[in-house]
């Protein structure tokens, strides 16, 4: 499937100067293989986008089509095949160019949800006698106020994954990846996680990439939604998110029509792309 509402991902597009802007995301042609020779596999490409500063997009697609590949690529944790791969105008460096949250939390379970956090501000070379406002106020944005002394084996799975977007959200990065992040979580807690995602995104204004399979999931989420093909995953849908974005109602949203037919759309949209 190659339709596409807007292809080649430059909805929004910010020209040279706005593809520069801390957070924004910018991929040329991108395609990315893993191995070589007949055991070679072209995971992604070629894959054009651009992410303005402040946008969160959904990346959406089935199983292995390269969805975590690409967040990889500009993570800057793998090098692209071919093409370029920029955040904030520079070739990612991986580490530092984005607060990355991935399926399963990562915490180091031997250390208190306070030592997780501290090395994380450590790593970020936040000034030491910052470091307990800043875990106060990570801890509240995610709705975890007073655990500091708490061993992470101690915390249900949702709240693991809390701390694991408070350590992301340490460095001030102006970039957030997520991969996959609430796939583990049961269906309430996926919809509370969601709705703090969606509302810590708004108030720090960060550039947010989002890996899911689920369309429910990208609907909520997104002000722009990228669907990709069957594998290597190329752009099969971008389209912007026409939902309103504010304080509103999560459970209206969920409820309304709008939310309703778009969620239809881009499921039928994902199945037809993987066939
Ligand atoms: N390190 C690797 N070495 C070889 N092949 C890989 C590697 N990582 C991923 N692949 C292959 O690249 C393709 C894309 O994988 P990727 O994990 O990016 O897909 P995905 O869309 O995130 O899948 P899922 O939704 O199942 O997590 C798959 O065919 C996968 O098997």
């Amino acid at each position: 499937m190659a339709s596409s509402e807007v292809t080649g991902g430059t909805v929004g597009s910010p020209g040279a100067d706005g593809a520069a802007r801390p957070g924004s995301v910018r991929l040329d042609h991108v395609t990315h293989r893993y191995g070589r020779g007949a055991e070679a596999v072209t995971a992604v490409g070629p894959v054009d986008l651009t992410v303005p500063a402040g946008e969160f997009l959904v990346l959406v697609g089935a199983s292995g089509c390269g969805k975590s590949t690409l967040l990889r690529l500009i993570a800057g944790f793998e090098q692209p095949t071919h093409g370029s791969v920029r955040v904030s105008g520079t070739p990612p460096r991986p580490g530092t160019a984005a607060g990355v949250v991935f399926q399963q939390p990562r915490l180091f379970p031997w250390r208190t949800v306070r030592g997780n956090l501290d090395l994380a501000l450590r790593y970020a070379g936040t000034d030491r006698s910052l470091w307990p406002q800043r875990r106060a106020e990570l801890l509240e944005r995610v709705g975890l106020e007073g655990t500091d002394a708490r061993r992470t084996w101690e915390l249900s799975g949702g709240q693991q994954q809390r701390v694991a977007i408070a350590r992301a959200l340490a460095a001030e990065n102006p970039l957030l990846l997520l991969d996959e992040p609430f796939a583990a979580l049961d269906a309430l807690a996926r919809e509370r996680l969601q709705e703090d995602v969606r509302r810590v995104t708004a108030e720090t204004g960060r550039t947010t990439v989002f890996v899911t399979h689920s369309a429910d999931e990208a609907v909520f989420l997104a002000s722009r939604i990228v669907v990709l093909t069957k594998r290597p995953g190329t752009v099969a849908l971008d389209l912007p998110v026409p939902l309103p974005r504010g304080d509103g109602d999560a459970q209206e949203l969920r409820n309304s029509a709008d939310f309703t037919a778009l969620r239809a759309r881009i499921s039928d949209c994902v199945k037809a792309a993987a066939s």
